[in-house]
């Protein structure tokens, strides 16, 4: 079975319910999915680090602080030094996501930084593969509304609950996108 790791951050919970989609989404692909949340500290555990290098596919995801990773997700991007001296990563599928308060702020430089992170690691970068919902009219919960090729963004209202966001829509695409990831994963295995 095809085997993915989603590796991510949050510090309030809103990129967790991303990051729970984005799992749904590859288990109904038929992938096996483990969610790694980067903790509090920064930090994840021995057998959270096996796992991403027993993984085909890992899927980095971080809120946009500030227009780039947490310092929690940098933290552990400093750690995957170890890995990289010996380049275990190499080959395996990436991909990427974000969760931030409006609609633009300045997601894409937060894409950019985890597919750089992929391509120190000599990793294939797999984008959203979704034409954008942008005619007039397209709708805020229709599939890809933010209209991301490099990776996948959702948004969360700045007052609204984990419950409340990332928005429904969004949701819904970031379930296509863990299926994506995990079939892309399983056609190169
Ligand atoms: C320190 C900090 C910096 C932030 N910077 C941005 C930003 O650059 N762009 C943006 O749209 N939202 C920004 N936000 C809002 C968060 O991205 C948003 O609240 C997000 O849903 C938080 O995700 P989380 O609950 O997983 O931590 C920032 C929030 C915090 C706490």
């Amino acid at each position: 079975m095809t085997k993915v790791a989603i590796v991510y951050h949050s510090g309030y919970g809103h990129t967790t319910k991303a990051a729970e989609a984005v799992q749904a989404g590859a288990v109904a692909a038929g992938a096996e999915v483990d969610l790694i949340l980067i903790d509090k500290e920064g930090n994840i555990t021995d057998a959270q680090w096996a796992s991403l290098a027993a993984a085909q596919a890992i899927i980095f995801g971080s809120p946009t602080y500030m227009g780039t990773v947490s310092w929690q997700f940098k933290k552990f991007a400093d750690a995957t030094s170890k890995p990289w001296y010996t380049q275990v990563w190499k080959d395996k599928i990436a991909a990427g996501f974000t969760n931030s308060a409006s609609m633009n702020g300045d997601k894409l430089s937060t894409l950019h930084y985890l597919f750089t992170l992929s391509q120190q690691h000599s990793m294939i970068w797999v984008g959203t593969g979704m034409m954008p919902s942008n005619s007039k009219a397209a709708q805020r919960n229709d599939i890809n509304y933010l209209a991301s090729f490099s990776g996948l963004m959702t948004q969360s209202p700045s007052d609204a609950s984990p419950e409340e966001g990332p928005l429904p829509g969004d949701l819904e695409t970031a379930k296509l996108f863990g299926q994506r990831i995990a079939t892309v994963a399983k056609k190169l295995a």
